[in-house]
């Protein structure tokens, strides 16, 4: 009753975070800053960054046409002050004082080529990019989205070991994407609310590598083997059927800058203190014999605040996990040896 007064007299921005549990006075400052900000993705996820009433400052970042975006997203009226920054001299000022930096630079996939087909150019970028970000913002949180994501999440841990400031709480690789799309496929397959369904998904996020836990999906649905099976197939390929369908112009940005901005926000949920936050990521891992692994995590506020263990499988998914080690182990030691040549 309390809270609707207070919702009912507070501005519309306030109202927002009221309904989202936060008392307004509580509402900590958080600095976020998108790295390829100019992007496919990093358009629509700093619109949608914009939105985020946790967000009290939003800083954009690329190698070209930031002014552009920054100009059109900062005549929004939400709470966060928007700045641009373009090239090289400026990324440190982008950086400094982030809570949360978010990476979506680099080049995306054609058809016919894998993930990793990216790496070479990707590895230098997000290389790069982990010496500014240990440099002017350490304590930053990072969600990397730039592929191959098996390969970039360690190279950037890598990079921070190297300068002293790694935390592994702290280092995200977005998978959040493949759970999205597993929530849809498998809706759409059981005839059920999608905005219901949960399904979580680990491993990596590269074709096998990426592994759908249908049977802990809830609610249940009672689809047959053969469906199943299909609807792993999907996920695995859910990146790859945008890409051909986009015929050369780029992979996933809108569904994946949701994606993005669902993720951010579950860290800026954690980082505010909100409790049982919990979703899918590729983080430093114990849970399995690979160093970095893609499962359930529960978010707080100083990062990971706890990688859940997978939980029960069932046959066809035991078969999936260890048919994804190999190719998920040498892609984590490809971005290592990257890092340290
Ligand atoms: N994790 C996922 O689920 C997922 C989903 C979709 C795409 N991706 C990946 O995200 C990346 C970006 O995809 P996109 O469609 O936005 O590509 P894009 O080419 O449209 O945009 C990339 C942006 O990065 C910028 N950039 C390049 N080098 C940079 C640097 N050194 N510093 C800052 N910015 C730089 C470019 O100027 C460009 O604006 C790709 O690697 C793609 O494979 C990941
Ligand atoms: O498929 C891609 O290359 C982009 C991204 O990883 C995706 O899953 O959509």
């Amino acid at each position: 009753m309390f809270r609707s007064m207070l919702v009912r007299s507070a501005s519309p921005v306030k109202q927002g975070l009221l309904r989202r549990g936060f008392a307004s006075e509580s509402v900590p400052d958080r600095k976020v800053v998108i790295l390829g900000a100019a992007g496919g993705i990093g358009q629509p996820l700093s619109l949608l960054m914009k939105l985020n009433p946790l967000v009290s400052s939003l800083s954009l970042y690329d190698i070209a046409n930031t002014p552009g975006v920054a100009a059109d997203v900062g005549h929004i009226n939400t709470r966060s002050q928007v700045s641009g920054y373009m090239g090289d001299d400026n990324l440190g000022k982008a950086l400094e004082g982030a809570d949360l930096v978010i990476i979506p630079a680099g080049v995306p996939r054609k058809p016919g080529m894998t993930r990793d087909d990216l790496f070479n150019i990707n590895a230098g970028i997000v290389k790069n990019l982990s010496i500014a970000i240990a440099k002017y913002c350490p304590q930053a949180l990072v969600n990397m989205i730039s592929n191959p994501v098996n390969s970039t999440v360690p190279i950037a841990a890598e990079i921070f070991k190297k300068a002293g400031t790694y935390d592994e709480k702290k280092l995200f690789g977005v998978t959040t994407l493949d759970v999205v799309r597993a929530k849809t496929f498998y809706a759409g397959k059981s005839n059920l609310n999608v905005a219901e369904v949960n399904v979580p998904v680990v491993g990596g996020h590269a074709g096998i590598t990426i592994l759908p836990l249908f049977s802990q999906a809830s609610p249940q649905a009672n689809l047959s083997d053969d469906l199943i099976k299909a609807l792993t197939k999907r996920t695995q390929d859910g990146g790859t059927e945008v890409v051909e369908a986009k015929a050369g112009k780029g992979s996933a940005t809108l569904s994946m800058a949701y994606a993005g901005a669902l993720f951010a926000d579950a860290c800026l949920k954690g980082l505010n203190g909100v409790p049982d936050v919990v979703e899918c990521s590729f983080v430093q891992s114990t849970i399995t014999e690979l160093p970095f692994f893609a499962s359930k995590v529960r978010l707080g506020k100083n990062g990971v605040e706890e990688v859940l263990d997978l939980g029960p499988l069932s046959d066809f998914e035991k078969e999936g996990l260890e048919a994804l080690k190999a190719e998920l182990k040498s892609s984590i030691e490809k971005g290592i040896k990257f890092a340290n040549q």
